[in-house]
């Protein structure tokens, strides 16, 4: 298999290529070509193999040599090329982490620990487009997947704490600047213990209205959040609280609709998503039934017992960030009755929820 790439070089295609070389899937590619919007002819990564000089990832001629094309490019780059491809007669397979093909009648939104068989069936039926789910969406399905599959979910509320990295490398940056301009603004007084702290607070808050930068995220993150991810739609939804109805129940291949809905809200993580999620079962069953159903659902389920001191070490972004595991806990019946259920959700952004769903629908393809 000739496998092209796009965008290995920005935020996710980097994890996708650590991820890559952490599971020696370069050695199963038979040829990984790399290509570039910037740099044609510039050297390729280090792979742990020969490869050829970077080409031109707007050359279709080039892009219609490949059986694969893995791209983590970002939206207009599909925009631009995607179709330019298929006009060329090209049947190759297309892997893709951005959004814009995702809800198209002929793409599979993969997530293969939870929609395998689903994966499959397109496999079978000639689908070749394979598009990565929304971050948040994928992450809440890796940690309740199990409850999903058991069909016991009737509906789901999810209300979301969306890190920094969903909005790219930039946003980052912007955080952890305006993280450091509220610092800098009170450090005389935090060295100094006796100073006030309303005196302190009043200095911050003027900072955060004023000086913190706003550039990327349109209001200040450090120091706050930001109640709004994504467009505004006419029924005042959010784009990424659309998402989740759309895309989980699309992924999961339901034939009843399954509602989620809920408020999407950044927050000054730096690259894990967590949900506090609300989900009204079909039926009252015991709390050790469900956190079996629940650890069941693939390898990744980290659970964490509903006890506090376990809770606030190992449900955070600090335990999770950089790991495949996603935490499931603050599981408990809610006052609502037997079916409302509470739990929390927490996974690394850019690695289920971004580059790893890509890897392994590759390793799929190259496994067939
Ligand atoms: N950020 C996220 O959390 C998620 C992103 N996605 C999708 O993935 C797409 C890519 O996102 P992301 O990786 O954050 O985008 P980046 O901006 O990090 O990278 C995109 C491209 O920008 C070019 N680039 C220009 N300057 C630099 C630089 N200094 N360092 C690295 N690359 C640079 C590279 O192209 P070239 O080498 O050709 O110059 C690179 O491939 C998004 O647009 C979105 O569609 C999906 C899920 C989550
Ligand atoms: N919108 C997500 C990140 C993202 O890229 O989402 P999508 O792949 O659905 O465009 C966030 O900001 O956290």
């Amino acid at each position: 298999m000739r496998v092209g790439f796009v965008g290995w070089r920005g935020m996710v295609g980097s994890v996708l290529m650590q991820r890559m070389r952490e599971e020696n899937d370069f050695a199963v590619i038979d040829e990984p070509v790399f290509f570039t919007t910037s740099n044609v002819g510039g050297a390729a990564p280090d792979v742990g193999r020969t490869v050829p000089p970077l080409k031109d990832a707007r050359n279709i001629d080039e892009l219609k040599a490949m059986d694969a094309i893995v791209t983590c490019q970002g939206g207009d780059y599909t925009a631009e090329v995607y179709g330019k491809l298929r006009e060329a007669g090209w049947n190759g397979y297309w892997i893709d982490a951005a959004s814009s093909l995702r809800m198209e009648d002929n793409a599979i939104i993969v997530l293969d620990p939870v929609n395998r068989d689903v994966i499959d069936a397109g496999l079978a039926n000639g689908v070749k487009d394979f598009i990565g789910g929304n971050c948040t969406n994928s992450i809440m399905l890796m940690g309740m997947g199990g409850l999903f599959r058991a069909g016991l979910v009737e509906w789901v509320s999810s209300m979301t704490y969306q890190a920094a990295s969903g909005g790219g490398a930039n946003h980052m940056r912007e955080l952890l600047k305006g993280m450091g301009v509220v610092h800098a603004a009170v450090a005389d007084e935090l060295a100094t213990p006796s100073s006030a702290i309303l005196d302190i607070d009043r200095k911050v808050a003027a900072t955060i209205r004023e000086d913190v930068p706003t550039e990327f995220f349109g209001a200040p993150l450090a120091g706050g959040l930001i109640p709004w991810i994504d467009k505004q739609l006419d029924n005042g939804q959010s784009k990424e609280e659309w998402k989740g109805q759309a895309e989980v129940n699309k992924i999961l291949g339901t034939d009843a609709t399954i509602p989620v809905d809920g408020l999407c809200v950044r927050i000054g993580a730096m690259r894990c998503h967590s949900l506090a999620l609300t989900v009204k079962l079909k039926r009252d069953l015991p709390l050790d039934e469900i956190e079996s159903i629940i650890k069941s659902g693939n390898d990744w389920v980290k659970w964490v017992p509903n006890d506090r001191e376990i809770s606030v070490k190992e449900l955070t972004p600090a335990a999770i960030t950089g790991s495949l595991q996603v935490g499931v806990g603050r599981v408990r019946k809610l006052n609502m009755g037997g079916e409302y259920l509470s739990a929390f959700v927490i996974g690394d952004q850019l690695l289920w929820g971004a580059a790893e769903p890509l890897r392994r629908m590759l390793r799929i393809l190259i496994e067939r």
